[in-house]
């Protein structure tokens, strides 16, 4: 095992092969791990088997979303199904997540706010491990409020922050206040700005994201059941935080960069504006709309996985998988001078 130092305070363990290590001495002497939550478990189920190729974990808030995604990277990669057959909610019977897998993209939905996405991620982490994977990527295409950008514009969180600008996650374990640095990869960051392009018809930036535990109160809305404060002290503290440097408000970015970060696993934060909360808070643009909104951050995460593939000759460049279809070698050597940049 090697260390890799990520910032003067901290250090993380990595296993030389890229396979992702379990800060848990306990599930080694255990004869079965079960990730309750996903319905499957270390013994019930050949994780290696079934997981073993996965290179890119996608999650999102909802059961539609990710099976939206599931689909739409299958097309863009051209994976293909056997005649006669849909992909498969691996973890249906949970009752709690739904996750899809297509070639080595695992897309799987979290729920909403900091302890589902924290559940999940102990799990995903776990079966990342149990089969072996390695060098996972992480991805959270996801939605929020942003502060003083149009609705529609695609955010990439270069730090999560709590609903005090703290940039950790606290949790109480055994009576005591534990807290994690909450850190996204600002490689994968830049390079997924790289990907946008001046033809999109919204702006895609990078800001800092303000993480909290709730969407009413926690944000600041006046809408709730609730509100003890006036429409002046909301638009004082919207105004603080912007000025601090928060681009956008969301509720689970601070849970998902502290557990990745803490498992050395690279991870990236992409969410859409749903409203410009300097102007309102409710979310008031068609259905429509919003479901094009959402298939931004998707577009996004589509064109680093596609990119990836392709640069690892996995891809061929009209979107084919294959283990070496590359169709013309030159134009594929073009591909690979122009996203040095992608891992
Ligand atoms: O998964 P998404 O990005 O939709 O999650 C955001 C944060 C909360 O879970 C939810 C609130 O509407 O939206
Ligand atoms: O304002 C918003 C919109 C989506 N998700 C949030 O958490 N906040």
């Amino acid at each position: 095992m090697s260390r890799r130092t990520i910032s003067q305070e901290e250090e993380i363990d990595e296993y030389p092969d890229g396979t992702v290590k379990l800060r848990n001495p306990h599930i080694e002497l255990m004869d079965q791990d079960i990730l309750y939550h996903l319905a499957l478990g270390s013994e019930s189920h050949d994780l290696v088997s079934m997981f073993g190729d996965v290179k890119f974990v996608v999650m999102g808030g909802t059961p539609k979303r990710v099976e939206q995604f599931a689909y739409y990277i299958m097309q863009e990669i051209g994976h293909k199904l056997p005649a006669g057959t849909t992909l498969l909610d691996i973890s249906q019977y949970s009752y709690r997540y739904s996750m899809y897998k297509v070639g080595p993209v695992l897309s799987i939905s979290h729920g909403m706010g900091i302890p589902s996405v924290g559940i999940l991620l102990h799990e995903v982490i776990k079966l990342m491990y149990h089969a072996r994977v390695k060098d996972p990527i992480f991805f959270r295409i996801g939605t929020c409020g942003g502060i003083g950008i149009e609705g529609g514009t695609v955010v990439i969180s270069e730090e999560a922050v709590d609903g005090l600008l703290r940039p950790v996650l606290e949790l109480p374990v055994l009576g005591k206040m534990h807290s994690r640095p909450a850190r996204l990869d600002k490689k994968l960051t830049r390079e997924l700005k790289a990907l946008a392009t001046a033809e999109d018809p919204y702006d895609t930036i990078i800001g800092k994201t303000m993480c909290t535990y709730d969407f009413y109160e926690g944000q600041g809305r006046l809408d709730g059941a609730f509100c003890d404060y006036t429409d002046e002290d909301k638009m004082a503290f919207l105004g603080r935080v912007h000025e601090a440097g928060v681009t956008n408000i969301e509720m689970e970015s601070l849970s998902f960069a502290a557990l990745t970060h803490h498992a050395g696993i690279k991870s990236a934060v992409i969410c859409v504006t749903l409203v410009d909360r300097l102007k309102g808070d409710q979310v008031l643009a068609p259905k429509e709309v919003l479901s094009e909104w959402q298939e931004r951050p998707q577009k996004l995460v589509c064109r680093y996985i596609k990119r990836y593939l392709q640069m690892k000759g996995r891809l061929s460049l009209d979107g084919h998988c294959g283990s070496m279809c590359v169709k013309s070698p030159r134009r594929f050597k073009l591909v690979q001078q122009e996203s040095e940049h992608v891992d």
